[in-house]
């Protein structure tokens, strides 16, 4: 799948910091339930990779990929445990070279209009803008769409609720990415129902 495909699939794609791969399934199930059919897990924690192996094995109707990757080591890990796509909050030569030669979608961070540049250079189309709202957001993108017609964007990093709609309505957004959707309590405590309804939520909010 490519990288744009894979930021059409839902207009909010949750990132997600898991703390014990057993919370993997339910929580993709939870999301699938709600409507989202793409997560991102952040290999921030020990958990990350043995979740994302679980998720691509048991549940393939969930898109599942990797965030927080940084170095080609982990992006071939991460397709190698069977996940379908890798972000980066930023953008490296190592992890450009990596994905265009094993063919792995990749979504780099980019916040310049040089790294908008650079991962122009190597063919992609899609790329996440990190950290959203610090680096400038709207009037940033806004900034981007005019020497960088094509280029499509997941704002991420201070997106909400109370804000996507902003981003979304942008022609060079596809989509959101947030935490929001997965509060690291409602994991923690086992609420799932209750990502559920963030999910619902939020999808029945966008404009
Ligand atoms: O880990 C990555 O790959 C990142 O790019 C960072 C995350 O996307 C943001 O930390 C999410 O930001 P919030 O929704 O404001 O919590």
């Amino acid at each position: 799948m490519k990288a744009t495909e894979i930021l059409g699939i839902s207009p909010i794609v949750p990132v997600v910091v898991l703390e014990d791969p057993k919370d993997a399934l339910p929580l993709a199930e939870a999301l699938l339930e709600g409507g989202i059919a793409v997560m991102e897990i952040t290999l921030r924690s020990d958990a990350a990779l043995a979740s994302i192996e679980a998720i691509a094995k048991e549940l393939p109707e969930m898109n599942v990929g990797a965030g927080t990757v940084v170095n080609a080591e982990q992006m071939l890990k991460v397709r190698d445990l069977g996940g379908n796509f890798s972000f980066s909050p930023g953008i490296s030569t190592g992890l450009l070279d990596c994905a265009k030669e094993e063919g792995i979608p990749f979504i780099p961070g980019v916040a310049t209009a040089s790294e908008v540049m650079l991962a122009m250079e190597y063919g992609i189309e899609g790329c996440k803008l990190f950290p959203a709202t610090a680096v400038g957001g709207i009037e940033l993108l806004k900034g981007f769409a005019g020497p960088f017609g094509s280029m499509k964007f997941c704002p991420t990093g201070g997106v909400s609720l109370a804000n996507m709609n902003d981003f979304l309505a942008l022609p060079n957004v596809l989509c959101v990415g947030g935490s929001w959707i997965v509060p690291k309590t409602s994991v923690a405590e086992g609420d799932f129902s209750n990502i559920t309804s963030l999910c619902k939520t939020a999808l029945e909010a966008i404009d």
